[in-house]
């Protein structure tokens, strides 16, 4: 079987925050069509590379390329130039993004905030972007609730908007940061159901996460970090299975044991 297209790689990736070295020579390619699941312990830097792929946080060295472009900078000559705004939000429009906190706006409706990046980025006219917002709401199991505010939704369907919003821009990918650590039990598997479903539909994505049944259940490589630097990578079941460094056997042990203690 030949291997698909990378979607995205990232080289040598290094990043600090002052004198915070958060991001320590991180290198990582996802193929197309892939769902890699991005884990390890808090602070371990997932949450600021994926931040660093969609261009929310421009990188010190090495190089993220998505669809084969540079990310964050261009080239010219022997040196790497960061992207002035413009490009920096057309390049963020194409990758998806879904965050913990849903991170809609308070006072745009469901079918608003879906709308939103489609009229202002994709410059779609009303009707036919907020058309398109409802069949993705639709998808997501939220018909009816196109023209509740965020305030009027549970943290479940506030998640699935938000999932709707990053879909309503076609993205190359998407990246997901802990989608469903914000939420309850039954509201969690609510999520990872429409997160289970995009990954069947082919979906390329790369999601940082403590949610190990999610990981078990989608995943089809795991890049485990500790950090700031991978210890591992894998396919999941052999990652979940038979984990070759002892920081990751712990590390799983520990989340798991967590995941089956009772409520
Ligand atoms: N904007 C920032 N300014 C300063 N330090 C930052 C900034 N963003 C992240 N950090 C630091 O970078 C380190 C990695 O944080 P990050 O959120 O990327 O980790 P994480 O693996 O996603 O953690 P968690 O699983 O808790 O979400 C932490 O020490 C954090 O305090």
């Amino acid at each position: 079987m030949t291997e698909a297209p990378v979607k995205m790689r990232s080289r040598h990736v290094f990043k600090s925050f002052g004198a915070t070295r958060v991001l320590k020579d991180v290198s990582v390619e996802v193929r197309d069509g892939e769902i890699v699941a991005l884990i390890g312990p808090s602070g371990a830097g997932k949450s600021t590379f994926l931040r660093c792929v969609n261009n929310l946080e421009l990188i010190d060295s090495g190089s993220v390329e998505v669809d084969g472009e540079l990310i964050g900078y261009r080239r010219v000559g022997d040196h790497l130039q960061p992207l002035g705004d413009r490009e920096a939000s057309r390049q963020r429009a194409r990758i998806g993004m879904v965050f913990q906190h849903f991170n809609l706006f308070r006072h745009l409706t469901a079918v608003q905030n879906v709308a939103y990046g489609p009229r202002q980025v994709l410059r779609l006219d009303r009707a036919t972007a907020e058309r398109r917002a409802a069949e993705l709401l639709g998808r997501m199991g939220l018909a009816g609730r196109e023209h509740h505010y965020p305030r009027q939704l549970s943290g479940g369907q506030q998640q699935r908007v938000a999932i709707a919003r990053a879909l309503a821009m076609d993205p190359s990918m998407i990246l997901l940061d802990e989608p469903t650590s914000a939420l309850d039990p039954e509201l969690r598997v609510e999520v990872a159901g429409v997160i289970r479903d995009l990954a069947r539909q082919e979906c390329t994505m790369l999601m940082a996460t403590h949610d190990i049944p999610l990981v078990e259940d989608i995943a089809d490589r795991i890049v485990f970090m500790v950090d700031g630097t991978i210890v591992e990578e894998g396919p999941a079941e052999q990652v979940l299975n038979a984990p070759a460094h002892e920081r990751t056997r712990a590390f799983l042990a520990r989340m798991t044991s967590r995941n089956d203690a009772p409520a």
